[in-house]
């Protein structure tokens, strides 16, 4: 037997993780991705203020500057002291040079306080915006996007980890700048002190930079084949831990099964991480024996020039200070370029967020549909669900008159439930057509079409509001106590209000505190409740009475015999019982029509319908069924 219980051992990297360039993402590529990075987050900042954006640049820039102007007054205070003459003269002359550094120092502190709090006012915003866009774009992404698991993940990944990265990259931007203008300084400075001395600190700079670099496209590359298994290690996680799994994980006694599961998948993980930290280490170890050789060629040439007497002595120690700033601010400034060119990695997940969230957007206009369909016509529809391998619906046709009852039935998987979705839009069919009085559903506005829909789930949503609201929030605009009541008393709500320490206000979750939470069958009569007052024109309702006990489940139809009067009516239900009366029943069977027509009718066809009606009759008859051909 496989020892892979959760899932499938899979590692390769999906379809969401995926760059451009392929897994290996070469070096420059990369690094030319990182302007647009930047754009990202300058875009958000302008976005949420472009007074805090400029006054921002500004104070680092500024900073950088004094910063600068602060290493050239140090120089000039060690040129006056080392300068020929006696030393009491010296140390006056060097004396105005001094104030400037102490004044630059004073400035510098100030404008650091001035940097922190302008980017602790943007940081903030910028999170929130980039918060707003992610979920602004999921919250208007069509549901069929959700059926998607790459669409899920590439969700979940851009929206908390590139938020987290735009919002890091903000600060490493803004180092950037200040630490990039305070290393041109010195550059300049030791460059103008004397031409050779520029490029032997570059020469640090560069292997800095490459070891900083392949770094960060270790740790990618390590992230990228660790992300499968990380969400494997995440399932497994939660159905060893949550709440959901909690009964059957004792039940089965499966705990210690599950906890070796999530052992061996964390043991893998670390094995590659240890692996990719030693790898990143020795190219730690190499750049900095490159810039090592560096500083020590810089140091080289400054003998050299001192030994020609090329340089004079009170510039040379300037030239090792400005040197020193050189290499501290090289340090910074390749720390800011390796987190943000990490980050652009994790920014691009979020931007490429933003663009499949808007093309899977729901679509906010088109075609006016009927409020109240005289007639839904299905021709020649199939549906496919994203990823899935064989359709769910095949080739069906189907007409369903305004008013009318059908019942939809079949074995598990036959394509009841989906058919439903085709039906009312909830899912565009892959192909064929689905119309409401000849308005082509593919070209309506979906708005529109939802508002003229009602579905009862078998699993409703529970959602975390007051018991209440979880009735009136099938339709917020309406204001009609009487409805309330009406569909409460309809669907044994009401018995589920009585019962509850706060009535109606209960709030019905038990992550808030004095939540509470329902039983199965009490969270069914409050979906009901919530079709119900919805009052929509077509209503599906998808084994609605499943959990329900015998007396609620006749009372229950009863009210819907009373709702569905003014309603035409999709009926999803494995109970043959209750749909004898239904106008019309539609027999699936791997997601194609079999058989249509009223009891009646298929009863005497002896068919499919037949051999699942005598098999329920005769489970309570407490006999055996009647043979299909007499
Ligand atoms: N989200 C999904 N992604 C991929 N395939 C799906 C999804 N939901 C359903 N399917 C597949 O589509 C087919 C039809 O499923 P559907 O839920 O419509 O069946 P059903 O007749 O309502 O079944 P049941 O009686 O068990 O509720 C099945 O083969 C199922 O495996």
């Amino acid at each position: 037997m496989s020892s892979v219980l959760i899932g499938v051992e899979n590692v390769a990297t999906p379809k969401w993780a995926r760059r451009r360039g392929g897994v290996s993402v070469s070096l420059g590529k990369a690094l030319r991705s990182l302007p647009a990075a930047v754009v990202a987050v300058g875009r958000l900042a302008w976005a949420t203020s472009p007074r805090l954006t400029v006054l921002a640049g500004a104070v680092h820039v500024a900073s950088g500057c004094v910063t600068a102007f602060g290493l050239l007054a140090t120089a000039d205070v060690f040129t006056a002291l080392l300068r020929d003459g006696p030393t009491p003269d010296r140390v006056v002359q060097a004396l105005p040079a001094l104030a400037v550094v102490v004044g630059s120092l004073v400035v510098r502190a100030l404008l650091d306080t001035a940097v922190a709090a302008v980017e602790s006012s943007l940081r903030p915003r910028v999170t929130r915006a980039a918060n707003d866009e992610v979920t602004a774009v999921l919250v208007r992404a069509e549901l069929l996007a959700f059926e998607d698991a790459d669409f899920r993940e590439l969700a979940r990944q851009g929206g908390r980890r590139g938020v987290r990265s735009l919002e890091s990259s903000l600060r490493y931007l803004a180092d950037l700048l200040s630490g990039g203008i305070s290393l041109v300084a010195a550059v300049v400075t030791v460059g103008l002190l004397h031409p050779w001395l520029a490029p032997a600190l570059l020469l640090a700079a560069l292997a800095n930079a490459w070891a900083a670099a392949r770094a960060s496209k270790l740790r990618y590359e390590h992230f990228l084949g660790s992300v499968t298994r990380n969400t494997r290690k995440g399932v497994v996680e939660e159905v060893a831990t949550d709440r959901d799994f909690a009964l059957e994980r004792h039940a089965l006694a499966l705990q210690e099964r599950l906890l070796a599961e999530h052992r061996r998948i964390a043991d893998s993980l670390v094995v590659d991480e240890v692996r990719v930290a030693h790898r990143t280490n020795l190219v730690r170890l190499v750049g900095r024996a490159l810039a090592g050789v560096g500083t020590g060629v810089a140091y080289l040439v400054l003998l050299l020039l001192l030994h020609t007497g090329e340089l004079e002595l009170a510039l040379a120690a300037t030239a090792v200070l400005a040197m020193r700033t050189g290499f501290s601010s090289l340090a910074g400034t390749t720390r800011a370029v390796n987190s943000l060119y990490e980050d652009s990695f994790y920014i691009d997940f979020y931007k490429k967020l933003l663009v499949e969230g808007a093309e899977r957007a729901q679509a906010r206009s088109g075609a006016r549909p009927p409020a109240d369909p005289g007639r839904i016509t299905l021709e020649d529809v199939s549906f496919t669900y994203p990823g899935g391998k064989k359709p769910a619906l095949r080739g069906v046709d189907l007409t369903v008159e305004r008013g009318e009852v059908v019942a939809l039935v079949g074995e598990n998987g036959s394509g009841k439930t989906t058919l439903g979705k085709v039906l009312t839009g909830l899912y565009p069919a892959t192909s064929g057509s689905v119309r409401w009085d000849g308005v082509d559903l593919a070209e309506a506005d979906p708005g529109l079409v939802h508002s003229s829909i009602a579905v009862i789930a078998q699993n409703p949503a529970q959602w975390p509001m007051t018991a209440r609201h979880n009735v009136l929030v099938g339709r917020l605009e309406r204001d009609d106590e009487d409805a309330y009541r009406d569909a409460v008393a309809r669907s044994g709500a009401d018995e589920v209000l009585a019962s509850l320490p706060g009535g109606p206000d209960t709030v019905l979750s038990r992550r808030f505190n004095d939540g509470q939470d329902l039983s199965g069958g009490q969270w069914q009569r409050m979906g009901i409740a919530r079709g119900m007052y919805r009052d929509a024109a077509v209503l599906v309702a998808d084994e609605p009475t499943a959990a329900l006990d015998a007396k609620a489940e006749a009372r229950v139809f009863e009210g819907l015999r009373e709702a569905t009067a003014r309603r035409t009516t999709i009926l999803v239900t494995h109970r043959l019982a209750n749909i004898r009366n239904a106008d019309r029943i539609v027999v699936l069977d791997e997601g194609r029509i079999v058989e249509q027509g009223t009891h009646a009718e298929l009863m005497s066809l002896r068919g499919h319908y037949f051999e699942l009606f005598e098999l329920q009759a005769a489970a309570y008859r407490g006999g055996l069924p009647a043979p299909a051909n007499e």
